[in-house]
């Protein structure tokens, strides 16, 4: 199945007297790789809990699904808070997050979590601690869990912040075996040379859409000039009008 169009429709998000998110309105077309970039604090995180349900907001966010509705939605947080002293394994982990049955019960083995695990390049660690795998390898599992089931919209938060070189290569095959099977993905970043090479499409945002378009024409040295700016220079349009 393709993934879902998502449609983000005047959204507005404040949290106590800030205002995070103003009037924020964007398509993500159905399997696309969608980018998502700006300043740090600008709002990517809290319209990705918005769309996840996760955060309180004004205006519309929807998700067309094509055929028969809903299908797999996996998000990749930017990192995990957890007591690291866990007696938890790398299978323990996945099997609280992704299957349906406790996990006190164990791991359900009609889940193939050593598959997940090998296309992230962490095969034979299903019996590792946890707790005790690098930042790397912990970001590594993170998307190993984003796998099961086969996501048809997936949701990445900064997914390549710890990764090494072979853990982004290991990353740009995954976005493009994702992208092959239709899945449609919505991608927060940093690396503008990587959104560059592998978006679809890219959003700036920083409270508002500072534009959106192909990553080619989007990602002018004005533009990121304009987005990372604390107080974005004003269009010819608003010079005039005021
Ligand atoms: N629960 C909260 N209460 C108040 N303010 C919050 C809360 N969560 C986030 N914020 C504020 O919302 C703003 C946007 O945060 P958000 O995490 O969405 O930004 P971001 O674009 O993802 O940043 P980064 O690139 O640093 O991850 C920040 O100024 C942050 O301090």
């Amino acid at each position: 199945m393709t993934g879902p169009a998502i449609l983000f429709d005047a959204v507005d998000l404040t949290l106590g007297r800030t205002v995070i998110l103003d009037g924020v309105s964007l398509r993500v077309a159905a399997g696309t790789v969608h980018a998502l970039v700006g300043p740090n604090g600008g709002g990517k995180s809290s319209l990705i809990r918005a769309l996840l349900g996760q955060a309180p907001h004004r205006g519309t966010i929807r998700l067309d699904w094509p055929g028969d509705g809903p299908g797999t939605i996996a998000y990749v947080p930017q990192s995990v808070e957890f007591d690291r002293g866990l007696p938890l394994t790398v299978e323990d982990f996945l099997a609280v997050l992704c299957q349906r049955r406790p996990a006190f019960l164990g791991p359900d083995h009609r889940i193939d979590y050593g598959a997940a695990l090998d296309r992230v390049g962490m095969a034979g660690k299903a019996r590792r601690r946890f707790g005790a795998l690098s930042g790397g390898e912990r970001q590594r599992v993170l998307l190993a869990q984003a796998l099961i089931p086969a996501p048809d919209l997936i949701v990445l938060d900064e997914p390549m912040t710890a990764l090494d070189e072979a853990g982004i290569a290991i990353f740009e095959t995954l976005l493009a075996e994702l992208s092959a099977a239709g899945t449609t993905v919505l991608w927060v970043e940093h690396d503008l040379a990587q959104v560059r090479r592998l978006a679809t499409r890219v959003t700036g945002l920083n409270r508002r859409v500072l534009f959106d378009g192909p990553p080619m024409e989007m990602l002018s040295p004005e533009r990121v000039f304009d987005l990372f700016s604390a107080v974005p220079r004003r269009t010819g349009a608003e010079r005039i009008a005021s």
